[in-house]
């Protein structure tokens, strides 16, 4: 097992409404397997972006534990220091949010090749990969040396979701990495996944879209309203029924 997700809770406080807390996600119990592909499914707002930040700590969970079985022992993300949950990120911890936010001035090249330098690869070879992976996920040539900040979200979601894969993380997020593509666009990128990362790399994915779960995943959890409803094995998944 790598990942064992704990009774987690997160509840947001609304200080402009009077302090009203609203539930993200509430005593959400389950266990990843090393290598396992896990879809997360559920209905819009059931909290499933909000589990995949607990889990890569974007959002601190307000109780429970999330612990990681990492290569240097097992860390608590729930419950670690920021300094600990910044030491597994990387070569450990990967996530690719829906589409790219932060936007720096930055070549859409250096923008994935960045994590790769930042675990010691040589700068061309990081560069030279980086434009592989581009290649890969039908990124014109052209805009490799452009600033992200120009690109359709389409674009920009293939340069996040190479940024994301690009070190090869062993536990790897995904919300909704595909949504703004067009059907052969998300074929490329879900063989770049299989092609790319290595048969051991452990993802959570979030995704609307059933032929997606039914291709990548192996096991799939279902929320909803903030709470755990089932987890199932892909073949025993039925949308009609489950989500
Ligand atoms: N930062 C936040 N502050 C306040 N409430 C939040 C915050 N993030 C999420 N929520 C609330 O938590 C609940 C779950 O949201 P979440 O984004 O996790 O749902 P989701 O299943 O990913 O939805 P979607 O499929 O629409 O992206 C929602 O009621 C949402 O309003």
């Amino acid at each position: 097992m790598i990942l064992d997700i704990d009774t987690v809770s997160k509840t947001f406080e609304m200080h402009i409404i009077d302090g009203k807390t609203v539930p993200g996600l509430a005593d959400v119990s389950f266990t990843v397997d090393d290598g396992e592909f896990v879809a997360v499914v559920g209905e819009s707002g059931s909290g499933k972006s909000s589990l995949l930040k607990c889990i890569y700590r974007t959002y601190e969970p307000s109780a429970g534990a999330i612990r990681f079985q990492t290569e240097g022992g097992e860390v608590d993300l729930a419950n670690c220091s920021d300094r600990e949950v910044l030491a597994v990120r990387g070569s450990e911890l990967g996530y690719a949010s829906q589409f790219l936010n932060e936007i720096p001035r930055v070549p859409a090249v250096d923008v994935v090749a960045r994590p790769m330098w930042e675990q010691g690869m040589d700068r061309e070879a990081a560069r030279e990969r980086a434009r592989e992976l581009l290649t890969a996920l039908d990124l014109p040539a052209e805009l490799f040396d452009a600033y992200p900040a120009t690109f359709s979200g389409g674009e920009r979601q293939r340069v996040n979701f190479a940024r994301a894969i690009a070190p090869q993380p062993r536990l790897l997020l995904l919300d909704e990495p595909t949504s703004a593509l067009d059907p052969e666009t998300r074929a490329s990128a879900l063989e770049l996944l299989d092609d790319y990362l290595p048969a051991s790399t452990t993802v959570v994915g979030v995704f609307h879209n059933y032929d997606v779960v039914q291709q990548v995943a192996d096991r799939v959890v279902v929320l909803d309203d903030a709470r755990l409803q089932q987890v199932v094995d892909i073949a025993d998944y039925d949308p009609e029924v489950l989500a």
